[in-house]
């Protein structure tokens, strides 16, 4: 039996319990659920798999261990004992990430620093030479995570992180992880064979996240990892992609739902127009310019509205009291839509009263710093025809006018 690596792979929190679900689907084993990410067991070749196929993972780690290492000094010799010399040689780059808490060590900087001199050192004896280091593109991540005196180490088989599918060519200004977006999609149950729909779409992650889904395209297709050049592991793994890359093509389906993403913002829809392009995906996701809170007729048959609404006053409308109101009119547009289930990540703790209508699920989950909370809401069963301009029908409604329209 081929051996297996224990790994970890990190998600957007909140979202761990679906990335297990995921990784169970690409063949992981001994799948466990941490804080900010899973840990399981796989072969080099269901790796990878990961690594090419998971649309929620963020990065996945390769531990090398954990350690005792107070002070500098328990730092360094903690390093030090690693052998390094089993997974680097002196002709790759290197670079380590370091993150802290509660430590005293004042800065990452330091600690990385620190990290990569008992590398270097070890190296040095070891093996005559030391590899370089290269910040920007390194041919192997060590990953340092300190809290308080307790070290973790690992590798980075992924390199850039997961989320950077490539296709993000325009950003705007609040924009989803494509990470964060798959698995707020898997949440709701999309599967990529129901439309889809993002009313306030903006850079249009969500929608092409959803077309990714329904094209059964793997999320890093057009990437690659930095295990491929690792110096022990990197042929082998190539060698691995290439059939696990060749089999990702020949899964690829014709698209045959709508999935539609419209936005008031000419700029944003600009900019989603340019990330769907780049994303090939040019004929399965359409875009327009459209106002959520006025939207009009939706494709027949109903299918999933997902949508990541402005949190602030970005709107120019009169701080909380003016999204609030804007909360409500959505709430209404959404609430003539019968046959859609409508799902809303929301920043602002006044959505979920201002919006009227009560979630059949909500789950806390974190979009970056920022706390949210993802919110379903199920159109009733039987209601799988649309009544276009029937209101109050595809959401549990409470149908009372919010106090802060007559303030
Ligand atoms: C938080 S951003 C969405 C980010 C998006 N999920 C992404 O990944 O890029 C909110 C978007 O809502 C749009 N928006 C605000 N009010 C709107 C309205 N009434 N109708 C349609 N779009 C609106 C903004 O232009 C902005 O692009």
């Amino acid at each position: 039996m081929a051996e297996r690596l224990a790994l970890f792979a990190t998600a957007a929190r909140g979202t761990e319990d679906l990335l297990a679900e995921e990784l169970k689907e690409l063949g992981a084993k001994r799948i466990r659920q941490d804080r900010g990410g899973v840990r399981f067991m796989a072969a080099l070749d269901e790796a990878l798999n990961v690594c090419l196929w998971s649309r929620i993972a963020m990065r996945v780690l390769y531990p090398l261990g954990e350690f005792e290492a107070p002070g500098a000094q328990g730092l360094y010799d903690a390093v030090a004992s690693v052998p390094w010399e089993e997974h680097l040689t002196t002709n790759v780059t290197f670079a380590v990430d370091a993150n802290l808490k509660d430590t005293e060590h004042a800065h990452s900087g330091f600690v990385a620093l620190k990290v990569k001199d008992a590398i270097v050192d070890r190296l040095r004896t070891k093996l005559g030479s030391r590899p370089d280091v290269d910040t920007r593109n390194p041919d192997v991540s060590v990953v340092a995570h300190l809290v308080k005196e307790k070290l973790s180490l690992s590798l980075d088989l992924v390199g850039d992180p997961l989320h950077r599918r490539g296709y993000r060519v325009r950003p705007t200004p609040a924009p989803l992880k494509e990470n964060l977006a798959a698995a707020l999609l898997r949440a709701a149950g999309y599967t990529g064979q129901e439309a889809l729909v993002d009313p306030m779409c903006g850079s249009g992650t969500i929608v092409i996240e959803g077309g990714l889904i329904a094209r059964r395209r793997a999320p890093g297709i057009g990437r690659s990892f930095a295990v491929e050049r690792w110096p022990h592991m990197g042929p082998r793994a190539r060698e691995l992609l290439a059939d696990l890359r060749a089999d990702a093509r020949r899964n690829e389906r014709k698209v045959e739902v709508p999935i539609l993403g419209f936005d008031k913002s000419e700029e944003a829809l600009e900019a989603a127009d340019r990330n769907v392009k780049a994303a090939k995906l040019g004929e399965e996701v359409q875009l327009a310019e459209g106002d959520a809170t006025k939207l009009g007729p939706l494709p027949e048959g109903g299918g999933l509205i997902l949508t990541n609404p402005p949190y602030g006053d970005r709107l120019g409308s009169g701080g909380q009291k003016g999204m609030k109101t804007f909360y409500f009119k959505l709430g209404d547009s959404l609430r003539a839509l019968p046959g859609w289930k409508v799902w809303v990540l929301s920043g602002n703790p006044a959505f979920e009263s201002a919006f009227h209508a009560r979630p059949a699920i909500r789950r806390d989950v974190w979009n970056g710093p920022i706390p949210c909370t993802l919110l379903g809401y199920r159109a009733p069963a039987g209601l799988s025809k649309p009544v276009l301009g029937a209101p109050g029908e595809s959401l549990e409604v409470a149908p009372v006018r919010p106090e802060h329209e007559d303030e």
